[in-house]
């Protein structure tokens, strides 16, 4: 596979070493500061797909330049979902490909499934348990709560319904839930959701060991988008 990698910073560089070893190509890398390429320097006969890891700030405008180029994309920037209906638009308007994960772990997309069937379990005994999340990362991690919280809370939101909203901070009413940020140290990612009773606790917890799961869940992403037209998530690749 031909790849383009769009950032290299910890994950481009880690994905960088696996598709390597693996026999794929990197045709090329656009970042700040590892080289002076830009997207629209790429045209579809020399890419397969793009893998975007960069910042909140940065990768609606990179999806876009890849739409533009009629790239297939493969992006894991998280902070960035308040633009994404302007990039599932251009992905119509260009007949595009997008592949968005908040994370590409086999892992944590289990725990994503798990957290739906305990909150829809656990929505009957609503009235003994609340029910909170926390996130735990590294301390150069710029947004707040991860993409993977968020991506959690909606799945206890939608099947839990005692919880109407969300919070980033300890909840100030029944019905909110409290997602809690903690940064710390080279922390990879620890995302925990506990059902917690006067009695008892019971909790789902998901601890990377290193970022080699984000990177291979993006690969797999990259090798599965190209040929196909709109805009994807895990639950289309793994058939959860
Ligand atoms: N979905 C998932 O599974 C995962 C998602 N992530 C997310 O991926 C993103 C990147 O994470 P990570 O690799 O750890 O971050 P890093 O800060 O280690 O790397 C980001 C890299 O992108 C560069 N960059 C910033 N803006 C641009 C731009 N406009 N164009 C090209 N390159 C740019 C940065 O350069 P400079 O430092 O010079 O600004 C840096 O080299 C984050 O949003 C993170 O939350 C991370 C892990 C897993
Ligand atoms: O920034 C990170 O490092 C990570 N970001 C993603 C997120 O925001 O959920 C995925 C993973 O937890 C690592």
């Amino acid at each position: 596979m031909k790849i383009l990698l769009i950032g290299y910073g910890k994950m481009g560089q880690t994905i960088a070493a696996l598709a390597s070893a693996a026999g794929h190509e990197i045709v090329g890398i656009v970042d700040h500061q590892a080289s002076d390429s830009k997207i629209a320097d790429f045209t579809p006969d020399q890419v397969d797909a793009a893998i975007e890891f960069t910042h909140p700030e940065s990768a609606f405008e990179n999806v876009a330049a890849c739409l533009r180029q009629g790239l297939p994309v493969v992006c894991g920037s998280t902070g960035w979902l308040h633009r994404f209906e302007e990039a599932q638009q251009l992905v119509a308007d260009t007949n595009g490909a997008l592949f968005y994960a908040s994370n590409y772990s086999v892992g944590v997309n289990l725990f994503f499934h798990f957290n739906e069937y305990i909150a829809a379990k656990m929505n009957q005994f609503a009235a003994s348990y609340d029910v909170q999340l926390t996130e735990v990362h590294h301390t150069q991690k710029v947004d707040q709560p991860s993409g993977t919280a968020l991506t959690a809370a909606q799945g206890i939101l939608a099947h839990f319904p005692s919880k109407t909203t969300w919070r980033n901070a300890p909840a100030q009413a029944p019905e909110e839930l409290a997602v809690l940020s903690e940064r710390r140290g080279d922390v990879v990612g620890i995302h925990e959701v506990r059902y917690a009773s006067t009695a008892d606790t019971i909790t789902l917890r998901h601890e990377a060991h290193s970022r080699e799961g984000f990177a291979q869940g993006a690969l797999l992403a990259a090798g599965w988008l190209p040929g196909r037209h709109g805009v994807f998530g895990m639950n289309d690749l793994l058939g959860l």
